[in-house]
């Protein structure tokens, strides 16, 4: 068996009890955090090296800045939902924020 690159399926609500700040969104199979930061340089900063990683990982994170602030949505569209892809760039996420 090969696994497939779309990840293995989580859903939403189970993959935010396995992680911090991280909450279900309405209506779809995804979740949600906003990180702040210092000022926009460090969020400008924290985007690059997540934008190095989606690439490596041919996952791409949803996501919007204003400012010192960065909101993502993670999902899989290729699997309709939360997979453990999304956990993945979700815990890198966590630990590069600070
Ligand atoms: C064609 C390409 O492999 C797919 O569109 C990839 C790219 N990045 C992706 N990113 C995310 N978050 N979900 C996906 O299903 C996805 N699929």
């Amino acid at each position: 068996m090969t696994t497939p690159t779309t990840g293995q399926s989580v859903g939403a609500a189970a993959a935010a009890t396995q992680l911090e700040g991280w909450a279900p969104v309405e209506g779809k199979d995804a979740i949600h955090k906003s990180y702040r930061f210092a000022d926009f340089n460090e969020a400008w900063g924290f985007m690059a090296r997540v934008a190095i990683r989606a690439e490596v990982m041919n996952h791409h994170p949803e996501w919007f800045n204003v400012w010192n602030r960065v909101d993502v949505t993670l999902t899989t569209h290729d699997a309709g939902g939360v997979t453990t892809l999304d956990l993945e760039l979700a815990r890198f996420m966590d630990s590069i924020a600070g």
